[in-house]
């Protein structure tokens, strides 16, 4: 198979991606893989660095308020439609797929006009605007919440679930955590804010230190990148010894089987791991997403008493402690959540889009 993917801008957008090919090069390995991206998401470094072939186009999103912007905005677009339809022309794929994010609304567009086999990935439970927009031109969408329907063309959408997920069903602990200075013998929480971090709740988790010292869990407390900096300074030398500080894990599935409790956003991707592992968690989804999406993804785990939530606007270092701290010294509270969890998850994604693939490929050839 020759297969053009995009997505980008955030993890997100991109793990689920990076999934999808990673299950169809395990079926046909002689396939050929182009990934378009931006040079400024973070597509940028997690692309090649999974040995990828990457291209990228120059793109931006629109503003929501009428803007001298948007007119850039719209010359950008017809612009990365001529690149994408040059690299489209060159790689010659037998299909498209979009993952989400601006770019991929310039790169799956142009292949729809081309004739070319076109397939989007919605993760989240209420649509983002690219997808809306391309859900009109498209062949197929595959999408991870039921809800997510109603955003779309209903004959043309499937429930395939989020790829990532099967990435990392049946993962199993390997001792990782160790290469972080911590001990793979003692129950661990994770904490981080979504693929960029997030501000509130790194803020709320080092006011949260005084609280969570002395317990006899550690916690590993990921900043997201861009945050480390300033997130450092503000810890000052004074870490507690069961608390360990990092920017970003690279290979976040091969320690997420050591985890007992996730702590972070309520992003899509993040949650088709929590499902797919079985782990308890509790969230503070971002309320500043387009239709708070990740509410309703968070509200999605809460009602079937698989996660606690905890609202942006009620979060402190005591309430997140507090919280932590009821989750671990509870632990048949954990086996509960973390089956709930599981029971929720859709393992087999990867799959059911590979077999959609290869469908629209033969009915293209008929
Ligand atoms: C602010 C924003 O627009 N967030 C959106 C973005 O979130 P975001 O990009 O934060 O996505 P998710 O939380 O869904 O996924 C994060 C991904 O990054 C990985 N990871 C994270 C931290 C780290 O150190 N290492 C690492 O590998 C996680 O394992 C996961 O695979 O895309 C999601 C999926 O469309 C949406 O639901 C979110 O609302």
């Amino acid at each position: 198979m020759r297969l053009l993917v995009s997505g980008g801008g955030t993890g997100g957008h991109i793990y689920p991606a990076l999934a999808l090919i990673d299950a169809v090069r395990k079926k046909e390995p002689s396939t050929e893989v182009l990934y378009v991206g931006t040079h400024k998401g973070l597509e940028n470094k997690i692309v090649p660095d999974a040995g990828i072939p990457f291209k990228t186009i120059q793109i931006q999103g629109f503003k929501r308020s009428l803007s001298l912007e948007n007119f850039k905005t719209v010359y950008l677009f017809l612009k990365s439609v001529r690149t994408a339809k040059k690299y489209l022309r060159e790689f010659k794929p037998d299909v498209v797929v979009g993952t989400g994010g601006f770019v991929c609304g310039a790169v799956v567009y142009a292949a729809a006009r081309m004739g070319i086999p076109t397939f989007i990935h919605e993760q989240n439970s209420v649509a983002g605007v690219t997808n809306k927009f391309l859900s009109h031109f498209v062949d197929k969408i595959g999408i991870s919440f039921t809800e997510a329907i109603n955003n779309f063309p209903a004959e043309k959408v499937v429930f395939t679930g989020n790829p990532r997920a099967q990435q990392v069903a049946g993962m199993k602990p390997s001792g990782r955590l160790k290469e972080y200075g911590l001990e793979p013998a003692k129950k661990t929480v994770l904490i981080f804010g979504g693929s960029r971090g997030a501000r509130r709740i790194n803020e709320a988790t080092v006011e949260s230190f005084s609280f969570l010292k002395d317990k006899s869990y550690q916690i590993l407390f990921v900043t997201g990148s861009v945050h480390f900096d300033k997130i450092k300074n503000m810890i000052g030398t004074d870490i507690p010894k069961n608390i360990v500080v990092e920017p970003y894990i690279p290979d976040m599935p091969s320690i997420l089987p050591e985890i007992s409790c996730i702590v972070g956003r309520a992003g899509a991707t993040s949650l088709a791991e929590i499902t797919a592992l079985g782990l308890p968690s509790i969230l503070v989804p971002s309320p500043y997403v387009t239709n708070d999406h990740q509410t309703h993804n968070a509200q999605s785990l809460v009602s079937v008493h698989a996660a606690e939530m905890i609202r942006e606007k009620d979060l402190d270092g005591r309430v997140l402690a507090d919280t932590i701290d009821k989750l671990m010294s509870d632990d048949e509270l954990q086996k509960a959540m973390g089956e709930n969890a599981k029971k929720a998850g859709t393992t087999d994604a990867a799959d059911r889009i590979t077999k959609i693939l290869e469908q629209l490929i033969t009915e293209a050839h008929k």
